[in-house]
């Protein structure tokens, strides 16, 4: 598979270079009992790729949702290029927000250029009866949805399959096909859930450099991966959820330095964690305890 990275021209959805593209202020979001994402703040900007990384059930998924109109936050807000984005996934879509999900959603029974062209929709002018007299309007508008499906599928290296059904594809041209029905949004940000769940390390390697390439035809990316390579190589900033809240943000280096975070993945508890002093005492009380314990009667009937 070839996938077209050295096309550097820029998307139509592009951003204005310095331009804040997501700001989402104190979301929060419960579902009854339990908050699933508490009071987090996160910015993308313009030609930024930023991470979303943290352990299983931390709350990312639920936060790109109450980023793109799934969910409304219970609290907070999001704006979009300063705008409040309105609580509608499509409407989200309309305004520049695209994404993929974490369980591939194609239409498996349709052609991998149906899925692009499905993906379109949102930027087609042509109306309902356009489409069903078949004017000469809603000809010229298909031709040109067909050019740019075709434009994007050779982006992401699927061109040559453009007539193949989508569920003959193989996993790791499925995630790239989410992508590309992502891309014909014309978005000015893609939000991408775990694009590499699945994948080999070669085509984990070619997202890579596909998401590179997205960058620099002037889209915003904001990514959540648990792959921590493809993390780290890839974002310039990376944001760390932990039970629901931002535990660290910071450059690749800060993050992976961060002892938090490592305590974080490997299921410890990061705050107050003790010290070498207070692990130096509590081995000694243990080993006092020990002791005294081997020289009390009938200890033999404890055991
Ligand atoms: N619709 C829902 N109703 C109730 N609880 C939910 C709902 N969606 C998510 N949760 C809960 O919110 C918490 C965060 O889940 P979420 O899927 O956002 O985590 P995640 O970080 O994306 O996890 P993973 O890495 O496993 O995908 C979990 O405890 C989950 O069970």
């Amino acid at each position: 598979m070839t996938t077209d990275t050295t096309t550097k021209d820029v998307a139509p959805g592009a951003n204005a270079p310095g331009e804040t593209v997501l700001d989402a202020r104190g979301v929060t979001m419960r579902f009854g009992g339990l908050t699933a994402v508490r009071n987090v703040n996160l910015t993308v900007n313009s030609g930024e790729i930023v991470g979303l990384i943290g352990p299983n059930g931390a709350g990312k998924t639920t936060f790109f949702n109450c980023l793109t109109g799934l969910y409304i936050p219970t609290e907070g807000e999001v704006r979009y290029k300063g705008q409040i984005l309105p609580p509608k996934s499509f409407k989200v879509t309309a305004a520049g927000i695209a994404r993929t999900f974490q369980n591939i959603r194609l239409f498996a029974n349709m052609t991998v250029l149906e899925n692009v062209l499905v993906g379109r929709h949102t930027r087609t002018k042509e109306g309902l009866w356009s489409a069903l007299l078949r004017g000469p309007g809603f000809h010229k508008a298909e031709a040109a949805s067909r050019e740019r499906a075709m434009e994007l599928l050779a982006f992401v290296g699927l061109d040559a399959k453009a007539e193949h059904l989508a569920r003959n594809l193989p996993y790791g041209e499925q995630r790239k096909l989410e992508i590309a029905r992502a891309l014909a949004s014309e978005p000015g940000l893609l939000l991408l859930d775990e694009p590499t769940a699945g994948m080999n390390p070669q085509e984990t390697r070619t997202t890579e450099e596909l998401v590179f390439a997205i960058r620099d035809k002037g889209i915003a990316v904001l990514v959540i991966e648990h792959d921590m390579r493809f993390i780290f190589n890839l974002c310039d900033r990376v944001a760390v959820l932990v039970q629901g809240e931002k535990l660290v943000e910071g450059d690749s280096a800060t993050v992976q330095g961060d002892e938090r975070v490592v305590a974080a993945y490997l299921g410890e508890p990061f705050e107050d964690a003790p010290g070498q002093e207070e692990i130096a005492e509590v081995e000694a009380a243990e080993a006092h305890a020990e002791a005294t314990t081997d020289d009390a009667p009938g200890k033999e009937n404890d055991r």
